[in-house]
């Protein structure tokens, strides 16, 4: 797997783009799950950079807070113990979402239907992915009972609107940008 200079530049810029909205993110109202731009960030690297950048961009991202670098959103913004935090699995998520993302846009970038399909399967990936990990980290590692119902008060329905609205965004600016470079 090469990687040109001009790649790994792109796949810094999106690495340190979800570190900069992550910290930014801290200043939003305190919560198990927070509000975050970074689904944004995944959506945009899958849409414009391709599968194997888009997924190696993100995964820098999070194998630099996992190293330890102060870069996720929730205290304790970083370290190898963050998996065991109950939103690792979006994280982990972001990576294969905007593999996905990147794949099912090679090739057939035509409209904007195209891109918001695209979008719209990274986000049910970050979900599928997410709120499981979630569920299981609440009830098997905190051992605090968190039932199916309450997983999806606390870590879907608030923020599934909004997701939508960064789906839109994140398909029009690179539907836009293919078209100018591609
Ligand atoms: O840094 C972390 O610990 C991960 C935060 C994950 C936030 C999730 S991503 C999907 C949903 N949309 C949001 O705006 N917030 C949550």
């Amino acid at each position: 797997m090469k990687f040109s200079a001009r790649d790994i530049a792109l796949a810094g810029m999106f690495a340190a783009l979800a570190a900069i909205v992550a910290v930014l993110g801290r200043f939003g109202i305190t919560a198990i799950v927070p509000f975050s731009l970074q689904p944004l960030v995944v959506l945009l690297a899958g849409g414009l950079l391709g599968a194997r950048l888009g997924a190696m961009s993100i995964s820098v991202y999070v194998l630099m807070g996992l190293i330890g670098l102060p870069v996720f959103e929730k205290p304790p913004f970083g370290g190898p113990a963050y998996i065991l935090q109950p939103t690792f699995g979006f994280l982990i998520a972001f990576i294969a979402a905007a593999y996905v993302i990147g794949k099912l846009l090679e090739g057939k970038k035509s409209g904007f239907g195209c891109y918001f399909m695209a979008m719209l399967a990274g986000l049910f990936i970050i979900y599928a992915i997410g709120l499981p990990y979630f569920y299981l980290i609440f009830n098997f590692y905190i051992g605090k009972a968190m039932p199916v119902m309450s997983v999806i008060k606390i870590a879907f329905l608030p923020f599934v609107g909004f997701d939508l609205l960064k789906a839109i965004m994140s398909a029009s600016l690179a539907m836009a940008v293919s078209r100018r470079i591609g």
